[in-house]
């Protein structure tokens, strides 16, 4: 363990090996049904990066759930209000295809084995996307993740709603399949113990949406925020990976959007995904994702295979 370039970094920083033994104070072995719910997530995913990252990611993650609680309790008892519910916040940010949502599934699966059970909400930001004609008459179809690609005042509002204990709050929902967001669909949220909050955008203030600027951010009603990082040339493998392996299973069905990509020869697939990533991805990641990596609480750097080589905690 090092304090990063000394006293002035606000991160203290772990190698892999020393994170994994973070889990040694507390005996933490996997059930049978904790490996079920963990193969459905991603067979692909390796038990040793559960064991030595995302075990203790969630036990710390359970100490910092229970001393928000005590906080809580303390200035009800000042207040002399009754126990509000309100429910704790992590969000997790980085690239697109830098592995959000398997982290956002893994987080979820390893909290729910927490001997309280607590209810654990999982919501994607892509949810508040403008739909495709919206963002087509604006010309901006090639900006999707892009800070003004969002209705960011909806997802903040979302998010204060939930935080403020509302009893039931509702999400619009993104379809990658469409590639748009699907009609009269809604995802609702009741008061979980804790929402997972995963998107590229989880990070971004006000000053990164100057075409609409304001002055309360999703990070206000965050308890803690996660940023996943990993270097773009790894970023650029994942994501063109990923579209092959859709090209080969959904992109099949007729009512997929890409799916007139199904007939292209793997070769042409790779020109167009690495095409697609250069175009946006790439430039949102460096202009509006990477930039935010330092208002995180917590950055796991990945390497190939996705295997998380160096965890920073903020101080
Ligand atoms: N821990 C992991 N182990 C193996 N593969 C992973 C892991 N995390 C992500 N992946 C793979 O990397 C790609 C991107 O992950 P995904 O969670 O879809 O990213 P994001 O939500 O950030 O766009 C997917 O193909 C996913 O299967
Ligand atoms: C939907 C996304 C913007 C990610 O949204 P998020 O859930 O991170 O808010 C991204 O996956 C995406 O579709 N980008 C556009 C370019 C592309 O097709 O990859």
């Amino acid at each position: 363990m090092t304090l990063e370039t000394g006293h002035l970094s606000p991160y203290i920083s772990f190698t892999r090996h020393q994170w994994s033994e973070l889990r040694a104070a507390v005996p933490m072995t996997l059930t049978e049904h904790d490996l079920v719910q963990l193969r459905g997530i991603h067979d692909e995913l390796s038990l040793d990066e559960v064991r030595d990252i995302y075990l203790p990611l969630s036990r710390l993650l359970n100490l910092y759930v229970k001393a928000r609680q005590r906080r809580s309790k303390v200035i009800e008892q000042f207040l002399g209000t009754e126990p509000a519910h309100v429910p704790y916040v992590i969000s997790i940010a980085g690239s697109v295809a830098v592995g959000k949502s398997t982290t956002a599934r893994i987080l979820q699966a390893l909290l729910d084995r927490w001997p309280e059970h607590p209810k654990v909400e999982l919501v994607t930001t892509d949810g508040f996307l403008y739909p495709n004609a919206e963002l087509d008459a604006r010309g901006m179809m090639k900006k999707k993740g892009f800070p003004q690609s969002y209705d960011m005042r909806r997802l903040v509002n979302f998010v204060a709603d939930i935080k403020a204990g509302a009893k039931s709050v509702s999400a619009p929902v993104y379809s990658h399949h469409i590639y748009d967001i699907v009609p009269d669909a809604e995802k609702r949220v009741e008061q979980p113990d804790i929402l997972i909050l995963e998107g590229l955008n989880v990070l971004q203030s006000g000053m990164d949406y100057p075409h609409d600027p304001h002055h309360v951010f999703v990070s206000d009603f965050v308890d803690f925020a996660i940023y996943v990082d990993a270097d773009e040339h790894l970023l650029k493998q994942w994501y063109v990976e990923r579209f092959l392996r859709f090209r080969k299973g959904a992109f099949a069905d007729p009512t997929c959007y890409f799916h007139h990509y199904a007939a292209l020869s793997e070769e042409e697939s790779v020109n167009i995904a690495g095409q697609i990533w250069d175009e946006i991805n790439y430039p949102n990641l460096k202009t509006n994702i990477l930039p935010t990596r330092e208002r995180a609480s917590l950055i796991l750097t990945k390497g190939g295979a996705h295997a998380v080589e160096q965890v920073k905690l903020r101080k």
